[in-house]
């Protein structure tokens, strides 16, 4: 089955043209399920090695241009996820799916987004933020204060002074899970000030249970948190990510638009083998 992976600040996804229904016709032959699929396909070393699966599909409603089904690396469905949709729609563009104004179909929402650059980067606008709410949190061994907001899926926002002493994985992992935010559980981020407009971030993501090089929606997240409070005064906002890249958020002032930009590399493309499911 062709695949194509791609990666955008460091988020990387296996995605899949599954228009024609293939996915199901190979899942039914191998006689596993999707979540079985996806998890041997992201696997490092063993895998391609993902941080997500996307399948590429025919949208519900004519006027949009395709429908996406989204998962994480553990195979759970995610409503949304940002750097996903900017690779979707690089790939969609590559493919000839789409051309530089798409509209695409998630379980949060219907997408817009711009293909830039010849597809180098990627812009797309995001579902109006929601559920905004000041948290503070009981933990073994500490508290601590931060903001919940969902950006089409749900985040934790904490700033913190030392962004790189911060234990990503242990904190961001008893955040994740706290009974606060369950039973969907909370993507995780600690963000730094760098400038006026400018904030550091780091990523726990629900689904891979693990850091990210970068995270679309929680970069988003963070941005806004960020501007509400003060602690950044100037956008669009960049977000500097682990990966590397800086990320641009921008949004009018009752953040009812918002759009999050940056680049995105079609790494590879290739072929998954049966012998991949078959062990
Ligand atoms: N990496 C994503 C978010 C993917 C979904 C997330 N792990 C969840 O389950 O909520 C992004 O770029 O937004």
């Amino acid at each position: 089955m062709r695949f194509a992976k791609l990666q955008g600040s460091g988020n990387d996804f296996v995605v899949i043209d599954n228009r024609d229904g293939k996915v199901e016709e190979f899942l039914r032959s191998l006689n596993l399920d999707i979540k079985e699929f996806v998890k041997k396909v992201c696997a490092f070393h063993t895998g391609v090695g993902a941080d997500g699966l996307i399948l590429i599909e025919n949208p519900e409603n004519p006027e949009n241009h395709f429908k996406w089904q989204f998962f994480n690396s553990d195979g759970s469905v995610a409503e949304m996820c940002g750097n996903g949709s900017r690779c979707a729609v690089r790939f969609a563009f590559d493919e000839g799916i789409v051309g530089k104004e798409v509209r695409f179909e998630t379980l949060a929402g219907v997408i817009r987004a711009y293909v830039l650059d010849g597809g180098k980067r990627i812009k797309v606008q995001l579902t109006p933020p929601k559920d905004y709410r000041e948290v503070s949190l009981s933990l073994d061994t500490q508290s601590i204060e931060g903001y919940f907001i969902n950006t089409g899926v749900p985040h934790f926002v904490a700033v913190v002074n030392d962004l790189e002493k911060i234990d990503v994985i242990k904190l961001g992992r008893a955040i994740r899970f706290h009974p606060e935010f369950q039973p969907k559980g909370t993507n995780v981020n600690f963000i730094e000030r760098e400038g006026d407009d400018a904030i550091r971030i780091r990523t726990y993501e629900r689904g891979v249970e693990g850091e990210t090089l970068a995270c679309g929606t929680g970069a988003t997240a963070s941005a806004i948190v960020a501007y509400k409070k003060g602690i950044v005064s100037k956008k669009p906002v960049r977000v500097l990510t682990k990966g590397g890249e800086v990320l641009a958020i921008d949004f009018d002032n009752d953040f009812r638009e918002v759009f999050l930009e940056g680049g995105v590399v079609r790494v590879f493309d290739g072929f998954l083998r049966r012998e991949l499911f078959e062990c």
